[in-house]
């Protein structure tokens, strides 16, 4: 049975000029993690923000007391060089480190300890960010199958094995895009193969998409714009929440 609903507001759709109280505004209404978009200009074509700005958020949302519990920054590293920022995403206070396979694969990155392959191998990238005590996430662009992740996923070694799989609903860069319902065949795919896995979907998720999500089996939901431009966010929050729950049977 899939693992419990985790929903994950994106602060990408927040206030940027009063970042601390809309952080803490929409843990109050119901969020269970926070989402972090961090872009870089490279693998996207837009710029978010980087350590500093998270370090000043962290102290308005108190750390998780357990793994997957409340209060998890789930950052989501739309940049080139993943293995690059690692460290200094934990130092901040990042819980979860979520890079993009397809970065992984391309990227040349140095990482502290010296250059690394110039093909940065994804497993190596998950132990690593395992090392640092934090949890790994590996998201797909909508491009890529799901197919890439069978070994990762099924690496006899955990510390190899990513805790949750994020999938694209959009190209990733900008909120308040159109959901793609063309990517829930790999949600699908996966939740049938894996049941405990967490699997995360971002973009275009709220009211009037969450029900395909759910049914293909996505637990954790990102929304940004659903939920931050709602005249009622805690009712989005809530809606979200049960409507995967419900579907998993846990209702
Ligand atoms: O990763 C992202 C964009 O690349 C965002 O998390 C995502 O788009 C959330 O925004 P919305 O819910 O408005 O689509
Ligand atoms: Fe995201």
């Amino acid at each position: 049975m899939a693992p419990k609903a985790i929903i994950a507001p994106s602060i990408l759709s927040a206030d940027f000029a009063d970042l601390g109280a809309d952080c803490r505004r929409t843990m109050e209404q119901g969020a269970d993690w926070l989402h972090v978009d961090i872009m870089d200009g490279h693998f996207v074509p837009n710029l978010t923000f980087g350590p500093p700005v998270v370090a000043k958020i962290r102290k308005h949302v108190d750390k998780p007391s357990a793994k997957y519990g409340r209060g998890t920054f789930d950052c989501h590293m739309m940049i080139a060089e993943p293995k690059k920022w690692v460290k200094e995403f934990k130092n901040v206070g990042c819980d979860l480190y979520c890079f993009h396979y397809e970065a992984a694969f391309s990227s040349a990155a140095e990482s502290p300890e010296g250059k690394s392959d110039a093909k940065t191998n994804p497993k190596e990238l998950i132990r690593y960010i395992h090392d640092q005590g934090m949890l790994a996430g590996i998201a797909l662009k909508p491009a890529t199958g799901v197919e890439v992740l069978t070994e990762i996923l099924e690496s006899s070694d955990e510390k190899d094995r990513p805790d949750m799989v994020l999938i694209m609903t959009v190209e990733p860069g900008f909120g308040g895009q159109k959901f793609m319902a063309s990517e829930l065949p790999k949600v699908q795919e996966l939740r049938k193969k894996y049941p405990e896995l967490n699997i995360e979907v971002d973009g275009g998720l709220g009211p009037g998409t969450i029900d395909q999500a759910a049914d293909a089996g996505a637990n954790v939901i990102v929304a940004g714009s659903a939920v931050f431009g709602a005249k009622d966010p805690s009712e989005v929050i809530a809606l979200l929440r049960k409507t995967v729950d419900q579907k998993a049977g846990k209702l």
